[in-house]
Order: structure tokens, then C-alpha cells, then sequence
């Protein structure tokens, strides 16, 4: 590609893929950035490079689609043509490439940061924005490993990393154009605002909210839409419901999943002044809405892929588990979709963590997995459940068990 003419601001997005083009690009776009798109599919890229636009169509009764314009790609391995970019104005980097990917697009960074130090540009701000708590820090640690001493001191006073947390689902879409994107109107992007720098230019990205409790906000999503999604599409797996639609449209998934959200729910609220249960209640229903939006089609085996990722400690299920310990408060259900998630098993998946689980559990056996994916001790009362989930769920299905 050639290099973008700087009439407008520069924005470099990591990952053209759903929540690449489907929202943060777009909202980067529509804030008056040209967002340069970096990644490791030709087709996209060079479609990117052709059109200069696309179709974002959203997904509700009301159908409309907006356009999305002023945006290009580049290979991430086409490091001459990255670094050519960053000597433009260039205000913010971000990323959606999958928390297992994010290291690798730390050398791309690197190279960024590297000759925009040579050329001393001014501060930029990076911002992860993956379903991972502190998925900005992770990449810092990752770009500092590709740094000497003297880069990293430029680092520290010119890059500012922040975490943020990400909501909008925007699953896989058939289109006839490749870039077109299919959303739900709904959308929540909030940024940590005390790890953004004052860039050149400063632009105020509409459609990006800015907090002090950037923790609290993380959690809730992780632990309230993320969780959700999780349990409702392991449990929607063993009831042989394809989608997430037609998972949470069964009503004995609905009121686990209810079930669930209603303990994690109740552990954030005390746990984090800023929200209260009323508030908390309604974001609830408002989560299992979306899930029924029946005008968008996530397969379950989306939703719930890569169950390990999905199965660490902090993570959305474990993470929402461990708070309710700290305040001894039920967690039936939360459990329950711990083993839920240990069941998930799709016939002839490709994803390597669905191979690598059901091969640990056969070769250690359960309780030890459950030992080690949790860290909780031998006898700990809530090993036991998760156990006895398990064995009810993988003997009788999940309907039955109602
Ligand atoms: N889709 C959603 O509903 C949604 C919503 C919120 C957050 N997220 C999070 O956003 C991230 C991306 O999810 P997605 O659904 O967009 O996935 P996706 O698979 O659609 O997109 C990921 C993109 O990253 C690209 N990529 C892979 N390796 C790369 C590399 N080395 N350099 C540059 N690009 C690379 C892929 O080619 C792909 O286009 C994940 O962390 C996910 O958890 C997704
Ligand atoms: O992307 P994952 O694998 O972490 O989680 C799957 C879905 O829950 C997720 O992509 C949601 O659609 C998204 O987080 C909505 O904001």
C-alpha cells in the first residue's frame, strides 16, 4: 500500500478481523482517523487497499447498514511499509488479533515505537483491546522484550498503555463484499483514562469512554457478558443447540445462565463501590437480550472456543468464582458452568484447546485437572461440586437434570 496522505490523523489497528473492522476501526473511522488495518490475511488486506471502505450492517428489527471510510491495510510482516506510517501523524495504536496472538504483533510495535524515537515524534497511546484483564500491560511486557534500555526510557515517556475493555458482539458474517461487518447496535468501549497521553494530534474519539475505575469495568463485562456467553454456549453445546440464540431461547438455559449472572452479579456489586444492584440487575437483562437478538446468528462453537483460555484463573468463570469465595457468597451456578465448560467437546473441532483439555482429563483424570486449573486444595468443597456437576452433566445431558 502506499502510505496513507496525512490530511487526517493516523490511527493503526492490529487484527482487520470482526471487532477490528465490525467496531474499534469503525469507531476510529467515524472519530476522523484514516485507521491503516495490519494484518495476516492478503485477501483482506488487499481488499482493504481497493475499496477503502466498507458496509457496518446492524443488526436489529430496523436493519440500516452505516459506511465505513478512510481505511487501508498493510501486512504485518511488511515492516518497511509499517514504519514509513508511523513517521505520520499517528495518534493511537490498537489491537484485536485474540489474547493468544498479542504477542506477536509486539515486534510490529516495537518497530513503530523504534523509528518514531529516531525521527522524535511525539507521544501516541496504545490500547489493547482483547477479552483479557490487563491485555495492554501484557502487550507492553511483550514490546519492552523487543527494546534496548535507551528505547524503553522513550517508551516510558512517550507511549501511554491502556487497558481497556471492549463490548460489542460481532460475530463471523456472510456477505458478498469480505470486509462487510454485521453488528449489534449496542456497543461499550471505556478506556483507562489516567494511562492516556496528550498526542499530536489529540483527537476526541467519539465513541470511546474514559474511567478512573477501569478494574471495576473490566470485571463487570468479563464477569457479566463474557461469563454469560460462556456458560450459555458450553450449556448450549451438551442441549445440541447450535447457536447462542437457540441456547438461550431454551428456557432451562436461560435460568442457569440467569442463575449464574445473578451470583457473579451479586459478588461485583460488593466488591466495587461504583456499582449498585438495581444497576447491576438491569445490565443483567440487558446482556441476556442480547443474546437473543434473533436477527444474529454466533454459533456456540465461537462463543465458547479455546475453553482453557476461558478456564484461567481471572478469567470469566474462575474470576467471578474467586470473588464469590472472598465474600462467601453462593456460587451453585457458576460451578456448574465451570463444568459445563470442561465438557466441551465439539465433534471434529480444530481448536487445539478443546484436544488439549479432553487429553488432560483423560490422561490425569479429572479432579486433577480441576486441582490445577483452580489452585484451590484437595477436599476444597467447591472441587467437589464442580466434580459432582460434571458426572450429572456428562451422564444425563443438561435438560434432563431439571
Ligand atoms: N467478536 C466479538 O464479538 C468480540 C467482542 C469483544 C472483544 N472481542 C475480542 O477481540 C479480539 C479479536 O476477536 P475477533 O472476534 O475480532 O477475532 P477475529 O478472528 O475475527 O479477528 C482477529 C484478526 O487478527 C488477525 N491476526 C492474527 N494474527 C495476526 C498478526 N500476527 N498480526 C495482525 N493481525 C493478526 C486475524 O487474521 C484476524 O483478522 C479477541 O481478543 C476477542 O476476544 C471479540
Ligand atoms: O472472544 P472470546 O473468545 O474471548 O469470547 C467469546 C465471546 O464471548 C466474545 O467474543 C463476545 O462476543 C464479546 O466479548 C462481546 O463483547
Amino acid at each position: 500500500m502506499n502510505v496513507p496522505n496525512a490530511e487526517k490523523p493516523i490511527a493503526i489497528h492490529f487484527g482487520a478481523g470482526n471487532i477490528g473492522r465490525g467496531f474499534i476501526g469503525a469507531v476510529l473511522s467515524q472519530a476522523g482517523f484514516h485507521v491503516v488495518f495490519v494484518d495476516v490475511q492478503k485477501d483482506i488486506i488487499d481488499a482493504l487497499n481497493e475499496e477503502h471502505g466498507y458496509d457496518l450492517h446492524i443488526l436489529n428489527n430496523e436493519s440500516h447498514t452505516e459506511r465505513v471510510e478512510n481505511v487501508s491495510g498493510v501486512m504485518s510482516t511488511d515492516l518497511e511499509t509499517i514504519k514509513k506510517i508511523s513517521k505520520e501523524p499517528v495518534s493511537i495504536i490498537t489491537t484485536a488479533v485474540g489474547a493468544g496472538v498479542l504477542p506477536k504483533v509486539a515486534k510490529p510495535i516495537a518497530e513503530i515505537i523504534k523509528t518514531r524515537m529516531v525521527d522524535k515524534r511525539g507521544p501516541i497511546d496504545i490500547v489493547a483491546c482483547e477479552n483479557l484483564q490487563h491485555a495492554t500491560d501484557l502487550l507492553k511486557e511483550e514490546i519492552e522484550k523487543e527494546l534496548n534500555d535507551d528505547e524503553c526510557e522513550y517508551m516510558q515517556e512517550n507511549i501511554g498503555f491502556a487497558v481497556c475493555t471492549v463490548d460489542r458482539i460481532v460475530p463471523p458474517f456472510e456477505s458478498k463484499n469480505i470486509l462487510d461487518a454485521g453488528v449489534e447496535p449496542f456497543y461499550e468501549w471505556t478506556v483507562d483514562r489516567n494511562s492516556l497521553k496528550k498526542t499530536d494530534p489529540d483527537v476526541t474519539i467519539k465513541g470511546m469512554h474514559t474511567t478512573d475505575n477501569l478494574d471495576a469495568y473490566v470485571q463487570r463485562k468479563l464477569f457479566t457478558l463474557n461469563c454469560g456467553h460462556a456458560i450459555t454456549s458450553y450449556l448450549g453445546f451438551l442441549s445440541h443447540k447450535p447457536t447462542i440464540l437457540e441456547a438461550i431461547q431454551t428456557p432451562s438455559i436461560h435460568s442457569a445462565v440467569s442463575k449464574a449472572l445473578r451470583e457473579s452479579g451479586t459478588a461485583l456489586v460488593k466488591k466495587h463501590a461504583i456499582f449498585n444492584e438495581d444497576d447491576h440487575n438491569r445490565y443483567i437483562e440487558t446482556t441476556l437480550h442480547r443474546f437473543a437478538n434473533p436477527h444474529i446468528q454466533d454459533e456456540v462453537t465461537r462463543v465458547g472456543k479455546e475453553p482453557l483460555r476461558k478456564l484461567k484463573k481471572g478469567d470469566r468463570l474462575l474470576g467471578p468464582i474467586e470473588m464469590c469465595r472472598e465474600f462467601g457468597l453462593p456460587r451453585e451456578g457458576l460451578l456448574m458452568g465451570v463444568a459445563a465448560a470442561l465438557l466441551f467437546a465439539p465433534k471434529d473441532s480444530e481448536d487445539e484447546q478443546v484436544k488439549e483439555l479432553k487429553g488432560m482429563i483423560e490422561e490425569k483424570g479429572l479432579r486433577k485437572v480441576v486441582l490445577e486449573l483452580t489452585g484451590w486444595e484437595e477436599g476444597d468443597e467447591d472441587v467437589e461440586k464442580v466434580v459432582g456437576e460434571y458426572e450429572k452433566l456428562k451422564g444425563k445431558g443438561f435438560d434432563c437434570r431439571l
